[in-house]
């Protein structure tokens, strides 16, 4: 967003800044793809890095005052720590690699779910939570690293063997992939895509329940993409399975990674059907229920706190879901009426039927 105000304003100071900026994304952009692709270099890397910890796969936080934070901690401080629980210097080749900051410093993650869990959280003054409580108390940073970090190391423990030969897998010491020293097979770290869609028929949007959805919480339709399938024919596929509804047309809003209950790479889109044809025939085997809701209910929707709209104050008896989901960010595009819908004719990958 700054490079894109950068460009805008167009003046030769910030056409440099932009240069800068994106000459600095490029550089490390780079170094990563280095380190994903050569041992000895994240090796090397290991020494000047920062490490995200978890236990079990919840990342360890601390409170500063009313903000939350995931720190990071330095080799020197990794490697006291491995030696007060006489632990080897080795384990430190578990990390996964998670990024690195704006000058290059890699950023890893590591589980010590074998150590003792208070001991280590008085030794670090902080607590391992739970990635679902975590997630929404980080900021956009420390949030994006830890769902990835997580998303990598179950990957990691879930692939431990080789799906052709049974023998163990080897990771290379970045994470980004493992190898079977048997077969030569290669797996890389998997996430699964999902659609999510905010339905609208022109003047309401249609938000559902999943019966496993907190009390009262209403958010956007989803599914998971099935093999073969292009992002339209999901879409239009996933609205007729759980509400038989026909979409006519649709556009495609942003995406995000979703790192519950695995990961998933969530593809949030628009999509329209006809108000002639808007009658809601729920698919009980997949939702609780689904309603078409005004734009004044979902913008005040959204204004609620979640915290305030569980309690259900106020004249709504719905919630929906906090800014962190992207389902959030869909109902904030439709109450501002911000999206370009693509029209039946000018969609190329249209299904035809
Ligand atoms: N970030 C956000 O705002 C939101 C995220 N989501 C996420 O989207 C995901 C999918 O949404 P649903 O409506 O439940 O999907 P869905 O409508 O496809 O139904 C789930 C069912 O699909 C089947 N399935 C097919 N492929 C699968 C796979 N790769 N992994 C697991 N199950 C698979 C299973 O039978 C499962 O019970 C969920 O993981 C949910 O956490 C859902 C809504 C909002
Ligand atoms: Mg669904």
């Amino acid at each position: 967003m700054l490079i894109a105000s950068l460009c805008r304003m167009g003046s030769r100071r910030s056409s440099y800044l932009y240069y800068r900026l994106n000459s600095t994304y490029i550089r490390r952009m780079r170094y990563l793809f280095e380190l994903k692709e050569d041992d000895d270099i994240c090796k090397q890397a290991y020494n000047s890095g920062s490490f995200f910890l978890f236990y079990k796969l919840s990342p360890f936080v601390q409170q500063e005052g009313e903000m939350w934070l995931a720190p990071r901690i330095n080799v020197s401080d990794l490697k006291r720590l491995l030696k007060k629980f006489k632990e080897s210097e080795e384990r430190i080749e578990e990390s996964m690699l998670v990024g690195c900051s704006e000058v290059c410093t890699p950023y890893f993650a590591l589980d010590l779910g074998s150590l003792e869990k208070s001991a280590l959280e008085s030794e670090l003054n902080g607590s391992f939570r739970e990635l679902r409580k975590a997630f929404f108390l980080l900021e956009e940073e420390d949030r994006s690293l830890i769902s990835k970090a997580q998303a990598l190391l179950r990957w990691h423990d879930n692939n431990r063997y080789c799906s052709k030969t049974g023998q163990p897998t080897v990771k290379n010491l970045a994470g980004s992939k493992r190898v079977c020293p048997s077969s030569g097979a290669i797996y890389y770290p998997q996430m699964a895509p999902v659609v999510i869609i905010l339905v609208t028929d022109g003047s309401r949007c249609l938000l559902v329940r999943q019966a496993s959805f907190p009390k009262g919480m209403y958010s956007a339709l989803s599914g998971f993409c099935d093999v073969g399938e292009t992002l339209e024919e999901t879409v239009r596929r996933e609205v007729a399975e759980e509400v038989g509804l026909e979409v006519d047309s649709l556009c495609y809003s942003s995406s995000q990674h979703w790192p519950f209950p695995n990961s998933s790479l969530m593809i949030a889109c628009h999509a329209v059907v006809d108000p002639q044809r808007s009658m809601i025939n729920v698919n009980k085997q997949e939702l609780e229920t689904a309603q078409w809701f005004s734009n004044e209910e979902v913008e005040e929707a959204l204004r609620m706190e979640p915290k305030l709209s569980k309690e259900q104050t106020g004249s709504l008896s719905f919630w929906v879901p906090p800014k962190q989901a992207i389902a959030h960010q869909l109902m904030q595009e439709w109450v501002k009426n911000t999206f370009h819908i693509v029209q039946k004719s000018s969609c190329q990958s249209w299904p035809q039927i």
